[in-house]
């Protein structure tokens, strides 16, 4: 039969411990705090400058979401970022250009990895949105369970992949019908839209705007009220809801990992994503 995302979830957890060896970091990417309320962590993601997802940041994440998940004494996860400057600008673009074929499989697999950890994780998890959040940086917040987003202009949320002349996976895009609808999400997909905080909380996309410095008094508040539910009956609902959308990916990760790497190797696009990074380097303030 087909195997559980559990199953897939075991085995890949000893290859990021593998991989974790090889970095042999020194710089810590990630942050873990106990928060002021009983049961609740807060993990701070810490991959200056814009917490963009290079291979060595995605696989410390995993390690601590992994290490939260089987320590009985938390309940629930705050994540939000420790860069001033973003929230998550998504895919570290230097992982996607100019590598290999050997190198987009592991990278690909490994964010794969995130997001099952993260979509069909126990805990209750809250993103606190406190900057700019582009395209595979929403993968946090649309694997959360509520979504919190700072009152600021900088603050753009979205899946901006068409801009970039690539499409987001349906792993991406599955999330975001779930929570915003499928003629929203077909508008914003195809556009690339990056909503400021009010269009975004209009269309859904986060469930609540507040000041910047009240992001994270809100989401602990938010936090104590998903905690006043037994655990076990929310773990399952949220299981039974998750669970088809998770099977989806779980199912067809082999070939979403070949697909990708073709696509991701084609010549037009490899263009199409360095003409996007040059132009990151021009627009600097
Ligand atoms: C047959 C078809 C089958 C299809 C199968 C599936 C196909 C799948 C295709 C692939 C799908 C990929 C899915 C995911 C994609 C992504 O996530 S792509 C990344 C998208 N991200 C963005 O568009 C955000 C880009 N960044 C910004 O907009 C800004 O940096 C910011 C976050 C708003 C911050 O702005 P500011 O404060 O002005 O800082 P900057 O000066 O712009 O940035 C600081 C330095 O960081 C570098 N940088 C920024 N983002 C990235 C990034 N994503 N990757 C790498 N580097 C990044 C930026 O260039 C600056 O660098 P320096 O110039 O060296 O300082």
């Amino acid at each position: 039969g087909l195997p559980d995302a559990a199953f897939w979830w075991k085995e890949r957890a000893t290859c990021c411990k593998v991989r974790a060896r090889r970095f042999g970091s020194q710089r810590q990417l990630v942050v873990v705090e106990p928060s002021s309320t009983a049961g609740v962590a807060v993990l701070k993601l810490k991959n200056l400058p814009v917490n963009s997802f290079s291979l060595e940041f995605l696989t410390e994440l995993i390690i601590n979401l992994e290490k939260l998940e089987n320590d009985k004494t938390f309940r629930g996860i705050i994540i939000t970022s420790d860069c001033p400057k973003a929230f998550s600008a998504g895919v570290d673009l230097r992982e996607i250009c100019g590598k290999n074929p050997a190198h987009y499989t592991e990278y690909w697999k490994v964010l794969q990895d995130l997001w099952l950890r993260l979509y069909l994780s126990n805990l209750v998890l809250i993103s606190a949105i406190n900057g700019p959040c582009a395209a595979g940086g929403c993968l946090i917040p649309l694997t959360s369970d509520y979504r919190i987003l700072a009152d600021n202009p900088k603050c753009l949320i979205g899946l901006n992949e068409t801009r970039l002349g690539i499409s987001a996976p349906f792993w991406f895009k599955d999330p975001l019908v779930n929570i915003i609808g499928h003629r929203a999400s077909e508008h914003a997909l195809q556009l690339g839209l990056l909503f400021p905080p009010a269009e975004a909380l209009q269309v859904g996309i986060v469930d609540k705007v507040v000041p910047k410095d009240q992001v994270q008094s809100t989401a602990l508040s938010v936090m104590t009220q998903w905690l006043a539910i037994p655990d076990h009956a929310r773990q399952l609902t949220k299981n039974m809801i998750r669970k088809p959308t998770a099977d989806l990916l779980v199912k067809h990760r082999d070939t979403d990992i070949q697909n990708f790497v073709s696509f991701i190797s084609r010549d037009s696009i490899q263009k199409s994503l360095q003409m996007y990074l040059a132009k990151l380097k021009q627009n600097k303030d």
